[in-house]
């Protein structure tokens, strides 16, 4: 698999014997992206050790390397930032490329918003797709201004505005996109900005702009409505960071063990945030066996090694409530349930339609391709489980630019009669490096 090959690269999974093995998986996409531009807006050097090297992190280190903080990577995989100060970020000579990635694009974008430069942001095929209105709506209220491409998309560009206005601002949509977005804008906007999130979500700006020296304050009300009050203009100090594993890259490997008969798989230094840890608790209340050994605090978050015991899976209603905490896994959650004994029904998913592909679409496409009984709902899925009879199989999966897609179905082959062919692995490289070698190292025929 090469990121770089401008053609399409199908790869088939094909049924694998136990799983055994202790792997770790590659940083935290999030934390990653966080740590490369608030270390770019610090004074001094900041040092960040298990950033990820994937495409989307990436794209935003170039961006912030245009925009003026200088950025190095050591032979030894530690990466030095020298950063530009709050409100010192300079005009980027050309168009920044933001290939696949909503959060660059998003997070960026709050950044900029209080800087007096003009940027133009393009993507590729999947990330032009995407809605930017849900952070140039309260970024507008703050000064900046946009010409978007139609339905407020990308290609866009912006002018920031500075002194930009700090905004009080209710979060229409549980995205910590959004949250962040406004919070970088107002580091560098006069007095305090203020965010009403009435769902949590990931947290991990909050964290470290705390650990950065912002001054930053959470409330929680009786009904877990979070108020997030930042004061802009304050100085951020240089940080050492030590990224923790991605628990969203972890869900493969730990799905894939649950599922192959006879598997036990350890992952260490996994995130175990509880904002991102939503995953864990499905899989537990479907029968998985999944041990937390070795909790602890890793840079400012959660940290832990989880050992997962192949398990049968029963199907399961969850409640919506827990999208927030596993947005991103879903679509291997949705393998897990077509394996379970009995439905599953998932809702409250509407959020799903808008990641790199319709991930409710493009799973309901696969795994009827596989041999899956599902049905599409406007807000989710229903799929009926198999009670750990192999699937079919088949393919290939129209993965429509979506590693996550791509990472599911792949799981989906290592439990399968057939095979299953994705249709292109090359999107796996935005956020899982190392991904077909790490199913191979734990005993997989990938
Ligand atoms: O803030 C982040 O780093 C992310 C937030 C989530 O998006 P939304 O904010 O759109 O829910 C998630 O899907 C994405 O992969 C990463
Ligand atoms: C939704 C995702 O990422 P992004 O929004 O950054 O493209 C993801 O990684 O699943």
């Amino acid at each position: 698999m090469t990121a770089s090959s401008d053609q399409p690269t199908p790869m088939t999974f094909t049924a694998a014997p136990p799983l055994a093995g202790v792997i770790t998986v590659p940083g935290d996409k999030s934390i990653s992206h966080r740590a490369l531009m608030l270390s770019a807006l610090a004074v001094g050097e900041s040092r960040i050790e298990g950033l990820l090297e994937g495409e989307d992190v990436l794209a935003t280190a170039a961006a912030m390397r245009a925009m003026g903080a200088a950025i190095q990577r050591d032979d030894d995989g530690i990466w030095h930032v020298h950063g530009v100060g709050v409100g010192g970020l300079l005009q980027p000579p050309t168009a920044l490329d933001m290939g696949n990635s909503g959060t660059s694009t998003r997070l960026l974008m709050g950044l900029i918003a209080s800087h007096a430069i003009t940027v133009t942001f393009t993507g590729d095929a999947s990330l032009s797709k995407r809605p930017m209105a849900r952070v140039t709506d309260p970024l507008s209220r703050m000064g900046a201004s946009f010409a978007a491409s139609p339905g407020e998309r990308l290609p866009l560009t912006m002018r920031g505005l500075c002194p930009a206005i700090p905004l009080d601002y209710r979060l229409p949509v549980a995205s910590a996109q959004v949250k962040s977005a406004i919070l970088l804008a107002g580091l560098n906007a006069p007095g305090v900005t203020r965010i009403v999130e009435p769902i949590p979500t990931r947290d991990h700006s909050e964290r470290m702009l705390k650990g950065f020296g912002a001054e930053l304050d959470v409330e929680i009300e009786s009904d877990g409505t979070r108020i997030i009050t930042l004061r802009g203009e304050v100085e951020l100090q240089p940080l050492s960071i030590m990224v923790p594993g991605d628990p969203s890259s972890a869900a493969f490997p730990m799905v894939a063990a649950l599922l192959v008969p006879g598997s036990r798989v350890t992952i260490t230094n996994v995130g175990l945030n509880a904002t991102r840890a939503g995953l864990i608790e499905l899989l537990r209340a479907m029968g998985g066996d999944i041990l937390i050994e070795n909790p602890r605090e890793v840079g400012g978050e959660p940290v832990g090694d989880l050992i997962v015991s192949a398990s049968s899976l029963k199907g399961i209603e969850p409640d919506s409530a827990l999208a927030p905490s596993m947005i991103d896994e879903y679509p291997v959650a949705f393998i897990a349930a077509a394996l379970a004994e009995g439905r599953s029904v998932f809702r409250g998913l509407e959020e799903l339609r808008v990641k790199e592909s319709d991930r409710i679409a493009t799973m309901a496409e696969g795994l009827r391709a596989i041999g899956v009984a599902v049905e599409e709902l406007e807000d989710g899925i229903v799929i009926e489980g198999s009670g750990g009879k192999p699937l079919t199989g088949g393919g290939p999966i129209a993965t429509r630019l979506d590693h996550r897609i791509a990472m599911s179905f792949a799981i989906a082959g290592l439990i399968s009669a057939n095979g299953v062919t994705i249709d292109d692995m090359r999107p796996v490289a935005t956020s899982f490096p190392g991904f077909t070698a790490l199913l191979r190292a734990l005993g997989a025929p990938a």
